[in-house]
């Protein structure tokens, strides 16, 4: 993935991580208020109903109690009866007595003038007639709330209906189940009342939130408007918004902190072994006294998504210390049976050189990682070597054991770079090794007057004491090979034969090779009993 494209991706993700969390507080805020405002209203019209259904109860009592009198009509009795009847019933204001639509007597006394009966709106379940607006000469103009049974009306104050604690922002209507307004608190819409009596609902629309209760015939709603709510939302935004930037800065946080790991080498190193962005090359390895080409040591390399391939050294040593060292292993055993294993079971003479880490060395593990991948092939143990640094052979006990099982499958074994590290005579003595390969920073100086120049010859020495093969790596100069060959060295490797090539250009190359110089052994391998063959001059 291009830089670009994941520092494009780091911004924008960031600039989200920043937004969002806003947004959702704002949101959240906004939701959180408006429940609060729905769950309020929802008791309010709760309340409320409670109340009406309270003060209509008493009314419909009082009526009924009147109704139940045996006194003389309009006798001072009957009268004084009335009064106490409204002293002791607080919803009622007054209570009248009519001889058929005429009012004979209130609980005042005696009318002055004729007074009739109007028209009721409609009727409850328990028989009481309701006449939503009457205007009594007792009640100043205001409008009251008419109830009547039989020969009996009650005026009711309808502001009792809706005597609730309410803010001045918050309505509240009384309406029958029939769709009458009975009562009503800090003028509430008309239309939005008509609504809901007509489909009782709690919620909000564009302009209000509302609530409503019903029973016994009679619904109570409560609404309020939205831009109320907002001078509400103060409490809200407080908590949630320092917790929004919060969250916004954890965000921005993380997504940095991410794009900062992806961008990483390790980051890197990482998404490459997951995606699998590691192929081989192959450095043709020649016999010294023929020419002939005996197999190439497999080198990785890391093919980037744009094409590009990254050369190991940059990434070895980082892939060691993070461990990823053993993927990228697996993934070269498998390039290399892929790219060659059809060319390693046609021609048995041909030997493919491994490179293992020091961890590899030293647990083992990689046998069967190997076992497994050539299970299936074709190919023989004995075609696939095995090089590591001296670094792997340092735990000399587990650095044995690894090497013996390996050539009990029937793998040779090397030690690469030697003279470059920890060089040990000791553990060349101790372990079973089939070759040593002599670094080319001593190779550089065959020819040359240097402090290091007479070290090469003793490298040589020593492994032929041991009886080891030689190979000799990074022959760039014919007056190399000739002093090499010269010296008893047995195979070399560098750029005067060929640089690591893409496996096809590989298998070009080895078979030139074998047109002009032929085929050598099926197994290279030390004989720990004899000298190994080809060893000549030195
Ligand atoms: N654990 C693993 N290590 C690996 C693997 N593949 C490679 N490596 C190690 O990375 C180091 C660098 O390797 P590379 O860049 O591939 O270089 C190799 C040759 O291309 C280079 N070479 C060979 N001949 C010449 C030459 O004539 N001149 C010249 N300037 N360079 C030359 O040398 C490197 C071979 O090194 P060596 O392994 O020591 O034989 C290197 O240390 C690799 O070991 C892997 O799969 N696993």
């Amino acid at each position: 993935m291009e830089r670009s494209y994941i520092v494009a991706m780091t911004s924008v993700l960031a600039a989200l991580g920043a937004i969002l969390p806003i947004a959702a507080a704002f949101y959240l805020s906004w939701s959180v208020a408006t429940n609060r405002e729905e769950t309020r209203l929802s008791r309010l019209a709760e309340y409320a109903l409670v109340r009406a259904d309270t003060a209509l109860g008493e009314a419909t009592s009082a009526l009924k109690s009147a109704d139940q009198f045996s006194f003389a009509p309009c006798s001072q009795a009957h009268i004084a009866a009335m009064r106490t009847l409204v002293v002791n019933t607080r919803s009622v204001e007054d209570i009248g007595y009519f001889e058929g639509d005429e009012l004979k007597c209130t609980s005042w006394g005696k009318p002055e003038s004729t007074i009739g009966r109007g028209p009721v709106d409609f009727t409850t379940a328990s028989g009481i007639g309701v006449t939503a607006r009457v205007h009594p000469t007792i009640s100043n103009g205001r409008a009251m709330l008419g109830l009547r049974y039989r020969s009996y009306s009650v005026l009711t104050d309808p502001a009792r209906l809706v005597d609730v604690l309410a803010s001045p922002d918050t309505r509240l209507a009384i309406a029958s189940d029939t769709g009458t307004l009975v009562s009503a608190l800090n003028a509430p819409d008309a239309s939005l009342i008509k609504r809901l009596v007509e489909h009782p609902q709690t919620g909000s629309d564009a302009d209000n939130l509302f609530a409503t209760a019903s029973g016994s015939g009679w619904i109570a709603i409560a609404t309020s408007s939205r831009a109320s709510l907002l001078n509400d939302l103060g409490r809200e935004r407080l908590l949630l918004l320092p917790l929004g930037a919060i969250v916004a800065a954890l965000m921005v946080g993380l997504v940095l902190w991410l794009s900062r790991r992806r961008l990483s080498p390790l980051g890197e190193l990482s998404i490459a072994v997951h995606r699998r962005e590691f192929i081989v090359h192959y450095q043709p390895l020649i016999e010294m006294k023929t020419g002939i080409c005996v197999g190439a040591e497999a080198l990785v390399r890391w093919r980037r998504p744009d094409g590009s391939l990254v050369r190991p050294d940059t990434f070895i040593p980082l892939a060691e210390e993070s461990g990823l060292i053993q993927a990228i292993t697996d993934q070269v055993i498998d390039g290399v049976i892929g790219d060659l294993g059809a060319v390693l079971v046609a021609d048995r003479s041909l030997h493919i050189a491994i490179n293992l880490s020091a961890d590899d060395i030293k647990s083992g593990r990689v046998l069967p990682v190997i076992q497994a991948e050539l299970a299936n092939s074709g190919v023989l143990t004995e075609q696939i070597w095995l090089e590591a640094t001296e670094r792997g052979f340092m735990d000399v006990k587990s650095a044995r054991a690894t090497i013996e099982e390996a050539r009990r499958l029937g793998h040779s074994v090397a030690i690469d770079d030697f003279g470059t590290g920890y060089s040990s005579l000791q553990y060349l003595q101790d372990l079973p090794l089939d070759a040593l390969k002599i670094d080319k920073s001593f190779i550089d100086t065959v020819g040359l007057v240097s402090a290091t120049s007479a070290v090469t010859p003793h490298i040589i020495d020593i492994a032929k004491s041991l009886n080891l093969y030689i190979v000799a790596e990074g022959i760039e100069r014919q007056e190399q090979a000739d002093y090499l060959l010269e010296r008893g060295v047995h195979y070399g490797q560098g750029w005067l034969y060929s640089k690591a090539l893409p496996a096809q250009e590989f298998i070009a190359f080895y078979n030139e090779s074998k047109r002009v110089h032929g085929t050598g052994p099926t197994v290279i391998r030390r004989d720990f009993n004899e000298v190994p063959p080809g060893v000549g001059g030195g």
